[in-house]
């Protein structure tokens, strides 16, 4: 099945998250379910918070990139095109909010499920949750801003 992230191109699949591209990353595949999305990751015993428990910034990066994925393919829905054409529209994440609502045990996949709260202008707002065997551990929001040309100048 086809991920989001497959159709990033690749001078725009190296992110630590989610880069296709990136052999030390997460690599996380993100897909669309109805008006929901879904990455399914299982983390490792390296990605130890505390014993049993998975770290809290690994979550919280998995909210993000699953935020950004989910706001790319949405913008591209709005505009009716297919997701990775040109123009290339390149989110990077504005702002990251995470609530770690019950620790999260390892051992397990997680199930990240996202849906667009807001799409306006060159802003996504994303809502999403991390759930282990169905029980939701961890709910963030990520905005997502349609990356600027000046970027990294
Ligand atoms: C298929 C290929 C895909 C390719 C996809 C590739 C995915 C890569 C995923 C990477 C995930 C990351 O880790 S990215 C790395 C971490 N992030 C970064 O380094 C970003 C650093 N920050 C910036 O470059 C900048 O601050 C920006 C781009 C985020 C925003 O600056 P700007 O371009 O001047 O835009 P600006 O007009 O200010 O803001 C645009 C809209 O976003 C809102 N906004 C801006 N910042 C915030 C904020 N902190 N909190 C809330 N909202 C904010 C503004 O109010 C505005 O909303 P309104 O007034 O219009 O309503």
């Amino acid at each position: 099945m086809q991920a989001i992230q497959d159709s990033y191109p690749d001078n725009v699949a190296h992110c630590y998250g989610c880069g296709s591209q990136n052999a030390h990353g997460h690599r996380i595949r993100t897909f669309q379910e109805g008006e929901e999305t879904v990455t399914r990751f299982t983390p490792e015993a390296y990605h130890t918070a505390i014993p049993g428990f998975v770290y809290g910034g690994l979550l919280a990066s998995l909210i993000d990139c699953h935020g950004t994925a989910t706001a790319a393919a949405a913008r591209y829905r709005a505009e009716g095109r297919e997701i990775g054409s040109a123009p290339v529209l390149r989110f990077v994440t504005a702002s990251l909010s995470v609530s770690f609502l019950k620790p999260t045990p390892l051992g397990g996949e997680l199930e990240i499920r996202g849906r667009v709260k807001e799409l306006r202008g060159r802003k996504v707002i994303v809502e999403a949750s991390v759930f282990a065997d169905g029980v939701e551990t961890v709910r963030g929001e990520v905005v997502a801003a349609e990356m600027p040309a000046s970027f990294g100048n």
